[in-house]
Formats: structure tokens, sequence, C-alpha cells
């Protein structure tokens, strides 16, 4: 996954659009002796999470294939890793798991013209995005079950509504994401499980940064050109979210008093799919 960063100018030009909402919410998490794993937890959305469950009280295990960033982040929030390599999912049964919470938010992402696409590639992107999730979901529903409360969110995006071209992989597995995950709600309902997915637009982190980069290179334009011309045109608050404010919401679908709230979708694009 590339992890260009935006130009500095850019980046001062975006971060300069103003975030109307970012006044902290007064909502309290009361996850206190709840346990939350969180994949992909090393970076952007994944990381942001796990620092406002584990604010929330929960104890947090913070899952990447990035040994340095999921130590970093465990020691910082006072909570535990995992390092594991999700590209062969397989290795999730090998793991001895047990949480109240699960995050499912690992993601990667690659951007090519279906006939420049290769299968490895396209079975790669599945097996990151939409296996390793539902072997997750094996593994922790028993222990759910068993205690009657289980929250279980899947980081899904606006591509598990509607496709782009060249994200032949991204997209089918995002829409894979959301079938499964209204599989879990409708399996775990009246068990005090819920499952629901949170659609993202774009939202800046280094996922978001590498696919610009990947764009400016296939269409052989400048960066600034793609933030401005692809993602923010299609963003009606022309301006990326930030990681924290998909954290909050996804901290809400994880917190208590939510037991209805399971088969569902909630949009986070800045406008994109209501236009
Ligand atoms: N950034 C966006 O604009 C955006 C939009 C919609 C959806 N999403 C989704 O949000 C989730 C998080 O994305 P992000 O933008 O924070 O990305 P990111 O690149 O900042 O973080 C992804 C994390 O996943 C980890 N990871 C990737 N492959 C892994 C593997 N094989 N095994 C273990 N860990 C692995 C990485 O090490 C990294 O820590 C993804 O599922 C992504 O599809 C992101």
């Amino acid at each position: 996954m590339g992890v260009a960063h935006i130009p500095t100018g850019l980046e001062r030009r975006v971060a300069s659009r103003p975030v109307t909402d970012s006044k902290e919410t007064h909502v309290t998490l009361d996850l206190e002796g709840k346990t939350a794993l969180v994949t992909g937890a090393a970076s952007g959305i994944g990381r942001a999470v796990a620092v406002r469950l584990a604010a929330g009280g929960a104890s947090v295990v913070v899952l990447d294939r990035d040994e340095a960033g999921a130590k970093q982040l465990a020691s910082d929030i006072d909570g535990d890793f995992l390092v594991a390599d999700l590209s062969d999912p397989s290795v999730i049964d090998t793991l001895d798991l047990d949480a109240d919470i699960l995050v499912n938010n690992a993601g990667i992402q690659h951007v090519a013209p279906i006939e420049e696409f290769e299968p490895e590639r396209f079975s790669l992107i599945q097996r990151v995005l939409l296996e390793a999730p539902f072997r997750f979901a094996r593994a922790l529903l028993p222990g759910m079950y068993a205690r009657g409360w289980g929250r279980i969110v899947n980081v899904s995006s606006v591509h598990g509504h509607r496709a782009s071209p060249y994200k032949a992989a991204y997209v089918s597995a995002k829409h894979g994401l959301e079938g499964l995950s209204k599989v879990i709600a409708l399996e775990a309902a009246g068990k005090g499980v819920t499952s629901n997915t949170v659609c993202p637009g774009y939202v800046r982190t280094p996922l978001v940064e590498g696919q610009i980069a990947d764009q400016a290179r296939t269409h052989g334009i400048d960066e600034a050109e793609v933030l401005d011309d692809v993602l923010l045109a299609r963003t009606p608050v022309k301006r990326l979210a930030e990681p924290e404010e998909v954290a909050r919401l996804v901290a809400f679908l994880c917190g208590p008093g939510t037991d209805s709230v399971t088969g569902s979708s909630f949009m986070m694009d800045g406008g994109w799919t209501a236009a």
C-alpha cells in the first residue's frame, strides 16, 4: 500500500477548510470491563477507534501487521497488541481470541483497470477485507453469545454501496462485507449482539493518500488535481473527513444501550451518496 503524503501546500489548503463539528461530543461511553479487538489499529481510522474505545474504559487489543506501530499504540493506551498478517486469514484460527467488541477495520486498496488487475492481488484484497472479518466473527461470536452481549462494527466504505472504476477488488470486497455484516446481525439477533457497518467516503489517512498518488499516476495528473477534481468533487462538504470523526460513530455503535441498532449501514461520506 502506498504511503505517499499529500503535498504540504495541498495539505494546508485542505486543513484550512473549517471542520464545523470538531468540538468534543459529550456522549460518555461506559465500556468498563469490556474487551475490544480492533484490527488494522496501528494507523488511520483503526488507531483513532482504538484510542476512543480505550478512553471509554475498554481494554483494547491492537491487532496489526505493523509490529512497531501496534506495540507503540498499545503502550500509549495501556492495551495489548497482536501482530498478525491478515493476508493469510487462516492465522486467525491459530490465535486464542476472546472479546466483547470486534472492529473489523484492517484494509488495503489497489487501483487498476480489470484487464491489468493481477488475480493474486484481487484475491489478497478479498482475504484481508472479507475473509478476515468472517473468521474474526466466527472466532468471537461464541464468547459473545455466552455472555449475552457483543458488538461487531465492520469498517466498510461508500464503495460497499456504489462502484467506481478501477477498484474491482475493493468494491466487490466491501459489497461482500455489507452482506456479511447483515447475515451476522440476523444470526445474532436476540442474543445481545449487534453487527453494523460504517461507510466512510474519503478520510485523511495513509490509505487515501496512497490512493491519491495512485490515481495521479494512472491519469497522469498531479495529486492536487486528484484531490480537488476527483475526491472533493464527490464530497459536498468539500473536505476529507478526519479519522476521529469515524471513530466517534464506531464508538457509539460499540456502546451499551444500542441493541436495536443492528444490520444497518451508516454512511459517513460528507454527503457524497446523498447527491
Ligand atoms: N481512508 C479512507 O478514505 C477510507 C474510506 C472508506 C473506507 N476506509 C476503510 O477504513 C479502513 C481503515 O483504513 P485507513 O484509511 O485507516 O487505512 P490505513 O492504511 O491508515 O490503515 C490500515 C491499517 O491496516 C493494516 N493492515 C493492512 N493490511 C493488513 C494485513 N494484511 N494484516 C494486518 N493488518 C493490515 C495496516 O498496517 C494499517 O495499520 C479500511 O478498511 C478502509 O477500507 C477508508
